[in-house]
């Protein structure tokens, strides 16, 4: 279970969104959605812990958060297998069976992260989701680059291995994943108005 009560959140010191609530129980996914500059990247940061909040609470099991950002995360010159190799063992984990036709990497195997595509890459830092094993995800934009055939792996993934297994996911996206899931429109959480406009660390 994911609980979030009366958060706010902010950049460079300006709060973005404030006091929002929600829950979000094992096996379900939350929808963020809002307009560019919302702030759904600065509260899934916010959610995951990478920075830390104005106020309120976030409560999760520890341990289990993963935040994946617009960037794919993946390192160039090591091979598509070395890379997810890396993070299960960083994670104490084995590689799942399947991981690679689940992603659609089977056939990249032995190539090197930093010759594939945009979305290839993509899949290969979506994949990363699949070896770690963390059961809350914080998920920015998880899509971007993906063709329709990608969007569907990656949700078919989430439905029947993330979600199935009691995982939570909590998505900023623009686009409709096609998830049984509820969304939640952060306008209305929007900060009063801060004329100070401070500035922070740019995040990918
Ligand atoms: N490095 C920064 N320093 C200061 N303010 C920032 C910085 N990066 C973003 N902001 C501001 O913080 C607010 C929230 O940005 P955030 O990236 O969380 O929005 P978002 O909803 O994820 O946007 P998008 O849909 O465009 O990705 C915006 O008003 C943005 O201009």
């Amino acid at each position: 279970m994911l609980t979030v009560q009366n958060l706010t959140c902010a950049r460079g010191g300006v709060p973005v969104l404030a006091d929002v609530s929600f829950a979000v129980e094992a096996g379900r996914t939350l929808i963020l959605r809002g307009p560019n500059g919302i702030g759904k990247t600065t509260l899934l940061r916010t959610l995951a812990g990478l920075q830390p909040a104005i106020g309120g609470e976030v409560t999760f099991p520890e341990d289990e958060g993963a935040y994946a950002s617009h960037a794919d995360g993946i390192k160039t010159a090591l091979t598509v297998t070395e890379n997810l190799s890396f993070w299960a063992d960083v994670h104490g984990a084995p590689l799942p069976d399947g991981i690679f036709e689940t992603f659609d990497l089977a056939d990249l195997r032995d190539r090197l992260g930093g010759t594939l595509s945009a979305g290839q890459k993509r899949r290969l830092g979506l994949a990363r989701l699949g070896v770690i094993g963390r059961k809350v995800l914080f998920l920015d934009e998880p899509t971007v680059s993906l063709d329709g055939f990608s969007v569907k792996l990656f949700a078919d993934w989430l439905q029947n291995a993330h979600l199935a297994a009691g995982g939570i996911a909590v998505i900023a996206t623009h686009i409709d994943l096609g998830l049984d899931a509820p969304e939640l429109d952060l306008t209305p959480f929007k900060a009063a108005d801060d004329a100070g406009g401070g500035s922070d660390e740019a995040f990918l």
